[in-house]
């Protein structure tokens, strides 16, 4: 197949964006998957199984709104997830998912939600310009069946705006942005974050 260079851009960061997270070790083992949307509406996305750190062009693959691989290749196990985020909000531009220790560990304390406030850091977020604001990232059970998991989200969201992220319970986290440098800064606001409320709950030292 030939591939756009629209695609092979998306490739690159997405390659590069992998590299950077598991240098955080955020994606241990063969965990995590990451996605970009290209201006037709087709998605780059990561290939089913590879190690997120080392990532190379070809475990980056191509799909449509639908979650259809246009490739031949066998897209994320979670693609649902992704696929879903998309439809629903029309600038968000990439989507990833670490499997971050912190966040399953806040999973472990917090069972719903996870209110953040009064960070000087919350204005890592697209749209938030002051300390003096709260967001709210919600806890789902994890679920080996993606489009169950992928309907509840939709519930949520359906009903709760302003929403960044949100956990999967002993599992990782998803958090999207308009691009793929917006969402790596969404990734890191969220562990500092919850890294946080963790000491603060003294489940690690402070
Ligand atoms: C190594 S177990 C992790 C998987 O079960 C899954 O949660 C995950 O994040 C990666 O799945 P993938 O199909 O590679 O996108
Ligand atoms: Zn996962």
């Amino acid at each position: 197949m030939k591939y756009s260079e629209a695609f092979l851009n998306a490739a690159a960061d997405l390659c590069a964006a992998g590299r950077i997270i598991d240098s955080k070790e955020r994606v241990p083992a063969t965990s995590g998957n990451f996605s970009v949307r290209l201006p037709d509406g087709t998605i780059a996305i990561t290939v089913s199984g590879k190690h997120k750190g080392r990532l190379q062009i070809e475990d980056i693959m191509l799909i449509d709104a639908e979650a259809n691989s246009l490739d031949g290749k066998k897209p994320s196990a979670e693609t649902l997830l992704h696929t879903s985020l998309y439809k629903r909000f029309p600038n968000v531009g990439c989507v990833l998912h670490p499997h971050a220790i912190n966040a399953v560990l806040v999973s472990r304390i917090f069972k719903t939600e996870i209110v953040l406030e009064d960070y000087e850091l919350l204005k890592a977020f697209n749209g938030i310009t002051t300390h003096e604001s709260r967001i709210v990232v919600p806890i789902f059970a994890n679920d080996q069946d993606i489009p169950r998991l992928a309907a509840e989200v939709e519930r949520y969201l359906d009903r709760h705006d302003g929403c960044y992220a949100y956990v999967i319970a002993g599992h990782g986290f998803y958090t999207w942005g308009t691009t793929v440098d917006e969402t790596l800064r969404h990734i890191d606001a969220l562990d500092y974050l919850f890294d946080c409320e963790l000491r603060l709950h003294g489940v690690k030292k402070v």
